[in-house]
């Protein structure tokens, strides 16, 4: 196939396709030549659909116009341009608004089908080249959500299909979680990502202060509203609207909310003037709104308003293997910050593992942030979190300092994994221990545990403490 497109000309005319082939072969395309609507299909699935279809709608046995309009749908994902005779002026127009590019009378002037051809083609490129661009920003704007976790990947993939509509999206899960992460990774894959992103926290705003902040206000609504302030509704027109906490909205609010979802307008405080907004509304929360509706602190017809699709994200305890990757990705952005690189020694990086996080990825990452900014050369190794007092911290245990090889881990596939790792635990405890001589301070720090995290085990597994 040339560079310059491949076409299929259909018409039923020999001399024509001749001609017509030959004039557009010589301007560098590459043409296909065939007599029917069926050749022309049987080519398709033969050689792949065409960059462009030059369609004659006088076809036998297809002359009927009904008939020639349909036969253009065969060809729905190339553009086609019509061959008409005057005759079917009407029809030609009936199938330009059926969706054809153009059409072009017999007799055909060769410099200016080359024209019309070349403006095809190179508008469908353009469409082609935009709705590449478009779906490598949605993809983009997903990967802002980082991490390899099952959960996490399932996100990424739902952001990635629910971003181009403009379906209601509800983000629950504990706090910490990314679910404004998720939240503006949608509206930057979304058509809306040149509109504005207005953030509002629902708990944050004073109730009374919220309306106005909301809905804004025109001059003398109230002392001290000297003239008129757009509300963030309005800010988010074209854009989307993010409520964050909204199980936090004092219930005057969510009435006034309700209407502006239902009805899309509005009137600011003390005004007249009826505002439209045009906004995709996105919400997050780590309350479980269904208890808050069944508790009546929620009203359910806004619930069932916001909800759209619910995207539910995990505690990081539940998904420890994204913890490499987070703190990769972390370390990157505050080695642009901080103007020097920075690299994670193994026992750090297990130590960031075990530990408990009960508030998830931003605790992870104001802990990354602190212990790096006291590192020397850029090394953050275990010196640095015990400088920070961290070793009091409640660990799992992570057997860094301990040499593994094959001999001393014998698979016994009897047993589950689980039940093996334990085995392997018990073993090591009571190493540990008989190497202490049963002092559990000595034997917590040999194993990278927390004393109380060791007793727990001692308790746990039965062991004489
Ligand atoms: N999967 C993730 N990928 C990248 N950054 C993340 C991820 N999860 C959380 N973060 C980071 O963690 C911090 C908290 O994220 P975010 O504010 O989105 O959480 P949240 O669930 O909305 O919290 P809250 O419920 O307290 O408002 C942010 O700095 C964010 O960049």
């Amino acid at each position: 196939m040339s560079e310059a497109g491949y076409l299929l000309l259909v018409d039923d005319e020999p001399a024509f396709r001749e001609l017509a082939g030959s004039w557009l072969t010589h301007q560098g395309f590459t043409v296909r030549a065939v007599g029917s609507v069926q050749e022309a299909v049987d080519a398709k699935a033969t050689h792949g659909s065409p960059d462009l279809v030059l369609l004659d709608l006088s076809l036998p046995p297809f002359f009927d116009p009904q008939k020639t309009l349909m036969s253009m749908s065969e060809f729905h994902d190339s553009p086609v341009i019509i061959i008409t005779g005057h005759a079917e002026r009407e029809l030609s127009l009936a199938a330009v608004s059926q969706g054809a590019w153009d059409f072009i009378a017999k007799p055909v002037d060769p410099d200016m089908l080359a024209v019309v051809v070349k403006r095809a083609l190179s508008k469908t490129r353009l469409e082609r080249e935009l709705k590449r661009l478009k779906s490598a920003a949605t993809q983009l704007g997903a990967q802002t959500y980082i991490g390899i976790s099952d959960n996490t990947q399932k996100i990424r993939a739902l952001i990635e299909r629910i971003a181009p509509t403009d379906v209601r999206v509800l983000v629950t899960g504990p706090s910490g979680t990314g679910k404004e992460v998720i939240s503006k990774a949608i509206h930057d894959a979304s058509g809306r990502s040149n509109g504005p992103f207005i953030s509002v926290h629902c708990g944050a705003i004073p109730s009374e202060l919220l309306e106005s902040e909301l809905f804004g206000y025109e001059k003398g609504a109230f002392t001290g509203a000297e003239r008129d302030k757009q509300g963030l509704l309005k800010l988010a027109d074209g854009g989307t609207l993010f409520l964050d906490e909204v199980g936090e909205m004092p219930a005057p609010m969510q009435v006034k909310l309700l209407r502006v979802l239902q009805e899309g307008s509005y009137y600011p405080v003390g005004g007249r003037t009826l505002q439209t907004i045009d906004v995709r509304v996105v919400s997050a929360t780590n309350a479980d709104l269904a208890e808050l509706v069944k508790a009546g602190t929620f009203r359910e017809d806004l619930y069932y308003r916001i909800k759209g699709v619910n995207i539910e994200t995990q505690a990081l305890d539940q998904r420890k293997e994204d913890i490499p990757i987070l703190l990769h990705a972390f370390m990157r952005s505050l080695e642009q910050h901080q103007g020097r690189s920075l690299t994670l020694a193994p026992a750090a990086l297990s130590w960031f593992r075990a530990r408990v996080w009960p508030g998830n990825v931003r605790e992870l990452k104001n802990t990354l942030e602190s212990i790096s900014a006291i590192c020397v050369d850029g090394q953050i190794t275990l010196d640095e979190i015990s400088l920070l007092n961290f070793q009091d911290a409640e660990v799992e245990p992570t057997l860094p300092q301990i040499e593994l090889n094959e001999a001393s881990v014998q698979a016994d596939f009897n047993l589950t994994l689980e039940q093996q790792v334990q085995a392997l635990e018990l073993r090591l405890i009571n190493q540990a221990m008989a190497k202490t001589g049963g002092n559990k301070t000595q034997a917590a720090k040999l194993l990278g545990l927390s004393r109380q995290g060791l007793i727990k085990k001692v308790e746990r597994y039965g062991l004489s403490g």
